[in-house]
């Protein structure tokens, strides 16, 4: 059987990063490796830009700082900071594109072609590197979701068809269940999503845990403790900077 090389890609708030979102990595890794056809690299985790705007979102600066304290025990998850170093907000489908080029600019490279020169190559690109061997230039990059933003695609006007399109054909999806979601329904219901349904992996979460940075933010708020949902290193970087306390914490 013939395996496509994937590097899979979360975007999202990470705000802030909980064990969930490292675990969703590990869980689809195991997954789509142990189906046959794949074989996951490594996997890519790149915060929303400041300007998208969301309730509650800290700067950038706070977000990317909490993602590599958060990824530093990882042999194979990288921080990508491109799109918070973008102008403005930038849509999923050209977050994935964006990789996905860079990708092949830098495999290319391996399988002799050295025209192109970029003295900043990120680490996500030298561990690619690593592991996919020169003249190999069909590693993939793959959106990886929890089951709600797959639903999200059924919210009037936030995703455009088109997107929704390339992001499934040119792309895959990697799907974890959240509870609450039905995604084989939500599939089901949706014409593009059955159309292209061969390119999503739903990857079932038995060990259902409901963390969520929402949580996660609400806790901290009220001073609770939040040990053991989230990396201690990201807990101190939360602590020494006095974030998400606001309300109880300035009465
Ligand atoms: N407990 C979880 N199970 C499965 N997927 C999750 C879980 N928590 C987050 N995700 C996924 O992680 C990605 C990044 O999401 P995001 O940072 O917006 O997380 P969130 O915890 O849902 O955030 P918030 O609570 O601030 O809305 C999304 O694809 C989301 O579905
Ligand atoms: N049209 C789009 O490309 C589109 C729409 C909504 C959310 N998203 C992305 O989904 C991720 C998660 O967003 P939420 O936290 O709002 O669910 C973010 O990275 C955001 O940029 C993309």
């Amino acid at each position: 059987m013939t395996q496509t090389k994937v590097i899979l890609l979360a975007c999202g708030s990470f705000n802030p990063p909980t064990f969930m979102h490292l675990r969703m990595f590990e869980l689809a890794r195991d997954h789509l490796n142990r189906l046959g056809r794949y074989q996951v690299i490594g996997g890519i985790m790149s915060p929303v830009h400041d300007n998208y705007g969301k309730k509650e979102l800290i700067s950038s600066t706070h977000r990317v700082a909490l993602l590599r304290l958060a990824l530093q025990d990882s042999d194979w998850i990288f921080l990508s900071d491109w799109e918070v170093n973008q102008s403005s907000w930038v849509r999923t489908r050209q977050v994935l594109q964006y990789h996905q080029n860079k990708l092949n600019m830098h495999t290319s490279e391996l399988s002799g072609n050295k025209r192109h020169i970029d003295n900043d190559v990120p680490a996500w690109i030298h561990h690619a590197q690593k592991h996919c061997g020169s003249g190999n230039m069909g590693v993939r990059v793959k959106l990886l979701c929890g089951a709600d933003l797959l639903e999200s695609f059924g919210t009037p006007g936030l995703w455009s068809d088109q997107d929704i399109e390339s992001l499934i054909g040119d792309h895959g999806l990697a799907v974890i269940t959240r509870s609450g979601s039905d995604p084989y329904r939500f599939i089901y219901e949706s014409d593009i999503l059955s159309k292209y349904q061969n390119n999503i992996d739903i990857i079932t979460e038995w060990i259902t845990n409901e963390v969520s940075s929402t949580k996660i933010r609400r806790s901290l708020r009220r001073g609770e403790s939040v040990k053991y949902l989230l990396p201690v290193e990201v807990i101190d970087y939360i602590k020494n900077n006095s974030l998400y306390s606001s309300i109880i914490d300035k009465q």
